[in-house]
């Protein structure tokens, strides 16, 4: 595993960090080292001699800023230093007793301090334990009001290190240095007004000592890069052919929503799927037949609103001989038995968006629990509600461990930073999206995508979470390279298809 994949919370840190002091390590030097290692990032971003606030807390995080305030003082910028606490960590007032031997103004009063360009965010790192009140929290919002650019150590001050929720105030960072290993916080919907631009400093903490702390598989790791086109199904063998990369069958569409069956169909097209199979009600089976010629179009008889009836599948083909099913784009909720049906199947199966919506009116858990093969389910916040309305998901993470624990099934709940758990309780987190991907149409290209890549991967074995993460991280890649080119207004669900190609010819 490469760092950027580890998730951990404060304690985890601590433990983490205990190791390397127990080790020899003495707490000055890494303190040195990280800090040493901010400087040179700051160093690269600040223009030379502007003039930087650096914000001072009583613990480490503060010791770290001290460094810093020290180190850019040396590289000739004009630095200044808000300290409000009566009492330090040893550590930190040593750093503090050298800045100001050093001659680098200190206030301590917030209506003293001068303006300056930048402000370094030292107040609180992973040892925030409690809300922030009275003076210090006047400070924060006093600094946030400034309008400067704020860059964070280790966390913006006042997020809490595992939940990222604002325990009071918190810095709203331009941007955050997440020190060593991405904290958990940093990777909830609820801190991300509040980080910015994150990156992680890496300052060489053994994997003997991550492993030794979170474990051969660790409970929450970061979708990366790397382990994403390691999942791809990519490259192909030399001799496959379309038999060999799997037969998707997406069930989908229905009069008032044909485009969802196409959006659908786009989303398997781009991932690669040796055969596509799409069942629709008969009188939208034109319009798919044109967008998607290579695709087997399934026209079903359909109820008097335009919803697909029943499955009429010739004789010799039984749900089984498909790899994997995908149902519910654009199926409406008048389509119940055939919803029944596939979940009735032995077939793996993606249900999502009308899909989800029936399950819940069926009763989620009571119908899950019959199926014995793989289930995905891919809900936003809204079905993720009604299909689990006695979970809370304000923690994304514990929400979806919780629903993959009591269905079994792997459960992706979407959003900004989506998170994706296994029955095991083992979290993917996608920790980079874009919001020009809120619009209609975006989850059912997800849903073909994940498809088909699905079905690739059941030739492989690829285990089926890794194979979800990926398709998350590649829909993402796909909306972000897009919104860059286009804005963030420009990211249609069409388009998004189209740069789903796109995206990946830069990564493989
Ligand atoms: N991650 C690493 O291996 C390294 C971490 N470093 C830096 O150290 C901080 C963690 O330091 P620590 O002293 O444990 O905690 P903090 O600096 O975050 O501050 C805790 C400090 O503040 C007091 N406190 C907590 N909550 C409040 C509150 N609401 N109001 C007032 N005071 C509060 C608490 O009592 C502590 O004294 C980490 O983030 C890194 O920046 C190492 O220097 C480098 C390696
Ligand atoms: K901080």
């Amino acid at each position: 595993m490469i760092k950027e994949q580890f998730v951990v919370t404060s304690a985890q840190m601590r433990d983490i960090e205990g190791r390397i002091f127990a080790a020899g390590m003495p707490v000055a030097a890494l303190m040195e080292k990280v800090a040493g290692l901010i400087s040179d990032r700051l160093q690269v971003i600040i223009p030379k001699g502007r003039c930087v606030g650096i914000l001072v807390g009583p613990g480490h995080n503060g010791g770290d800023a001290l460094v810093v305030a020290r180190e850019l003082h040396f590289r000739g910028y004009q630095v200044w230093i808000y300290q409000p606490f009566s009492k330090l960590k040893e550590l930190t007032n040593q750093h503090f007793q050298y800045a100001q031997s050093l001659g680098i103004p200190c206030f301590q009063e917030i209506d003293k301090v001068p303006n300056c360009d930048f402000l370094i965010d030292g107040l609180f790192g992973f040892g925030l334990e409690r809300e922030i009140t009275d003076y210090i929290a006047a400070a924060i919002n006093y600094f946030n009001a400034w309008n400067k650019q704020i860059f964070s150590i280790d966390l913006p001050s006042g997020l809490h290190t595992d939940t990222g929720e604002v325990l009071g105030v918190a810095i709203r960072a331009t941007q955050t240095f997440c020190l060593g290993l991405w904290k958990q916080g940093l990777l909830q919907e609820q801190a991300l007004e509040y980080i910015g631009q994150a990156e992680l400093i890496d300052f060489d903490i053994p994997l003997a000592d991550i492993d030794a702390v979170l474990g051969e598989v660790p409970k929450i790791q970061r979708i990366t890069q790397t382990t994403a086109i390691g999942t791809l199904p990519l490259p192909r063998s030399p001799i496959t052919h379309k038999y060999k990369s799997g037969h998707l069958l997406l069930i989908c569409g229905s009069r008032r929503y044909a485009g969802g069956a196409i959006l659908t169909g786009l989303g398997a097209r781009a991932s690669g799927v040796g055969m596509l199979s799409i069942a629709v009600p008969e009188s939208i089976k034109p319009l798919l037949v044109s967008h998607l010629p290579e695709a087997l179009i399934i026209g079903c008889p359909e109820t008097e609103t335009g919803a697909i009836s029943h499955l009429p599948l010739p004789e010799k083909t039984h749900l089984s001989s498909f790899s994997v099913i995908a149902c519910g784009p654009g199926l409406t909720q008048d389509s119940t038995p055939i919803v029944q049906q596939v979940i009735e199947s032995d077939v793996p199966l993606i249900l999502d968006a009308d899909a989800l919506n029936i399950l819940a009116q069926l009763g989620t858990i009571s119908t899950l629990k019959k199926r014995q093969t793989t289930t995905v389910l891919t809900p936003h916040t809204g079905e993720f509600h009604r299909l689990f309305p006695d979970i809370s998901y304000t923690n994304r993470v514990k929400a979806v461990q919780t629903a993959a624990a009591q269905t079994g099934a792997v459960v992706l709940l979407k959003g900004a930073r989506t998170a994706i758990s296994n029955p095991e309780g083992v979290v993917w987190i996608n920790s980079e999206s874009t919001p020009a991907l809120a619009r209609g149409g975006s989850g059912d290209v997800l849903t073909g995508l994940m498809g088909g890549l699905l079905a690739q991967a059941a030739i492989k074995q690829t285990p089926i979470e890794d194979v979800v993460a990926t398709a998350a991280w590649w829909h993402s890649q796909a909306g972000i390279l897009a919104a860059a080119e286009r804005t963030e207004l420009g990211v249609d669900a069409f388009t998004l298809t189209q740069y789903l190609m796109k995206v990946l010819l830069d990564f493989t």
